[in-house]
């Protein structure tokens, strides 16, 4: 599946810069861990120098002691080499130690404020990029992250230090052997190159596979059962495999090149031991080199031998974290679209009284051709309630969306009080407005705190009174009451309980401005009259704009804007509209526009009656 198009995660080939730049910009996290690494970099390089000694020591053994057979000689050197091996280790052990709770610490800030950014992005962000590839990239990525930061950086510099160390012992022991494993350096930068340069693409290539498997699971586990009343489930099946497929193949192929490298890798120090083996043999039998130098020489040449080998796995390493550095930064780099002003100011409550008012608005979805919504002139005027009506795709939730800016007007403005909405801090702004969508959502908490997510202080006595209102009592009857936890996205729920939860949620904040989005659409007709003759004595205090789906929810409303292809094309009273405009008398009673509406039988989907006894039907 391709994840994504537009500015998505498909426009990502764009924002990358240098290979490495994106992993150089995530310095800024190492910056808190200062002393930690400093620490550790201190203690792997004091290892490191216990190691290289120990060689060291080993030719003055056999050229000291062992050539005049001291003993007692041999026992301090030998204890000295003891020493040596038990500072390694336990240099070794600090190491670790500072090693895994700062790279875990820096995971966890970063994985923060990737969270954070997350909440900050527009939700024209959300609607571009699968859910899939924000988990993979707040997961798996920021793993691969760690394990670079934790391990591939550090032997990286420890590997090179050991290296440049022992090739200059080397050359002083031996100036042509060493200058020959010096140059041996040569064909293994061009193989890491090399490796580096394909390794890199096919790791990008792998870690947007995962986010895509990742999203297809998603979709899967929360359509499960659209898919199991379909039967689905073997093309869904089919269509699983083929990615994990994709996967699998490069993941593969990732590994083989890998496999390779890690040959031509292994292949260059065994030359080299092979060389100097036979070279140091002969020198020695000529007395250029003592027995001790040659022994001294091998052991140290030896301790080449991993950091060369595991040259491939740190390269592997590096290429996965500067790509999983690009695919982070590429969310991070996302700027949030709909911020505070600089001067922007908040409203007290107390002080609103609660004129909306759009003014020529036009809104057009980011990166699409024609406007959704054109010059739109609207007043709701305080304590009213507004119905939109409109045709399916019209533009109503647009037109909602855009009061608490979820979405930002294209031209025009909207005002709240005459202040213009972009003046206002949004954490103001969604305080004075409360929202229910027509697919409410629950989060996986408890019951109490889903519904008092906007009003965390309310009292037990007001969710009494929102529950009521919103004919939500049934929540007293589960398990737990309201300490229930709700399954992922409230699934536990009916879709009845879960938008009636949503409604009372929304009365809760007692809000300046209450915007419901067909909010009692999945309500039976009994349940409907009863939230209905509640809402109706909440709406009197607070002004309200209602998307009606369903007509028999108008009877809330003290005035209906017809919505008409993005534009309002009347506002009036329901009676005056049904009298004098045909395509607001189409809608309701499903008859082609301009046709006088028939008042002999009512259509065969009449759902209800208007307060003036026209037939309803849905829209
Ligand atoms: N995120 C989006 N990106 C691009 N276009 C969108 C997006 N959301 C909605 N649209 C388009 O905007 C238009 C208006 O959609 P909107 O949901 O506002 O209509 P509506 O009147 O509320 O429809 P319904 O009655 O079916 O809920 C539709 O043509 C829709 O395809």
């Amino acid at each position: 599946m391709a994840a994504g198009s537009g500015d998505g995660p498909a426009g990502r080939a764009e924002v990358r810069r240098h290979p490495l730049g994106n992993l150089w910009r995530l310095r800024r996290y190492l910056r808190p861990h200062a002393v930690e690494f400093s620490v550790l970099l201190l203690a792997g390089f004091a290892s490191t120098g216990a190691g290289i000694a120990v060689p060291l020591v080993a030719q003055r053994v056999v050229d000291g002691p062992v050539a005049d057979r001291d003993l007692r000689g041999l026992f301090q050197l030998a204890g000295l080499a003891l020493t040596l091996g038990l500072i390694e280790a336990l240099l070794i052990f600090i190491r670790r130690w500072v090693q895994s709770s700062s790279s875990v610490a820096m995971e966890a800030t970063i994985r923060d404020d990737i969270y954070a950014h997350l909440q900050r992005l527009p939700a024209s962000f959300h609607d571009r990029w699968p859910s899939g590839q924000l988990l993979s990239r707040i997961t798996s990525d920021l793993s691969v992250l760690r394990r670079f930061l934790s391990f591939g950086l550090l032997f990286l510099v420890l590997n090179l230090t050991t290296y440049l160390v022992v090739v200059v012992l080397l050359v002083r022991l031996h100036p042509v052997l060493g200058l020959l494993v010096a140059a041996s350096a040569v064909p293994l930068f061009v193989i890491a190159r090399r490796f580096g340069r394909h390794y890199h693409a096919a790791s990008r290539r792998m870690q947007d596979q995962q986010g895509d498997v990742a999203t297809q699971v998603e979709e899967t586990a929360q359509g499960l059962r659209t898919m199991k009343a379909y039967g689905r489930g073997p093309q869904l099946t089919a269509r699983f495999v083929a990615s994990t497929r994709a996967l699998h193949d490069t993941g593969v192929g990732k590994g083989r090149l890998l496999g390779r490298t890690a040959a031509l890798l292994d292949l260059v120090p065994n030359l080299t031991l092979g060389i100097v083996l036979v070279a140091g043999a002969a020198a020695v039998a000529d007395a250029r080199l003592t027995i001790g130098q040659l022994v001294a020489f091998v052991s140290l040449q030896l301790m080449l031998i991993w950091p060369v080998q595991s040259l491939g796995w740190i390269i592997a390493n590096g290429q996965e974290a500067a790509t999983a550095a690009d695919r982070i930064q590429e969310v991070l780099d996302t700027a949030p679209a709909i911020v505070d002003a600089p001067d922007a100011v908040t409203l007290a409550r107390s002080a609103v009284r609660g004129r909306l008012r759009f003014e020529a608005v036009t809104f057009r979805y980011p990166g699409t051709a024609a406007p959704v919504l054109r010059g739109i002139d609207l007043t709701v005027e305080p304590g009213e309630t507004l119905a939109l009506v409109g045709a399916t795709g019209s533009g109503k939730s647009t037109l909602l969306s855009l009061v608490p800016r979820l979405h930002e007007v294209e031209t025009g403005r909207i005002t709240l009080d005459g202040h213009d909405l972009r003046d206002l801090r949004l954490a103001s702004l969604r305080r004075l407005v409360a929202v229910a969508f027509e697919e409410p959502t629950l989060f996986s908490m408890s019951v109490w705190e889903n519904l008092t997510l906007g009003r965390p202080d309310a009292g037990t006595d007001e969710v009494r009174a929102a529950l009521a209102l919103a004919q939500a009592e049934f929540a007293y009857d589960l398990p737990w009451g309201l300490d229930t936890r709700l399954g992922e996205q409230g699934l536990s729920l009916s879709g009845g309980q879960r938008q009636r939860l949503a409604l009372a949620r929304a009365v809760l904040v007692r809000p300046t401005v209450l915007v419901l989005d067909d909010p009692l659409s999945a309500l039976d007709v009994h349940t409907e009259a009863l939230v209905e003759s509640a809402l109706k004595r909440v709406l009197r205090d607070m002004t309200a704009l209602l998307v009606v789906h369903r007509p028999s929810t108008i009877a809330l409303a003290d005035r209906v804007a017809l919505l008409e292809d993005g534009r309002i094309t009347a506002v009036g009273r329901h009676t005056d509209l049904l009298a004098e405009v045909p395509a607001y008398r189409a809608l309701l009673s499903a008859e082609p526009t301009g046709t006088p509406s028939s008042t002999a039988g009512a259509p065969s989907s009449t759902v209800g009656t208007a307060p003036d006894g026209t037939p309803l039907v849905r829209s």
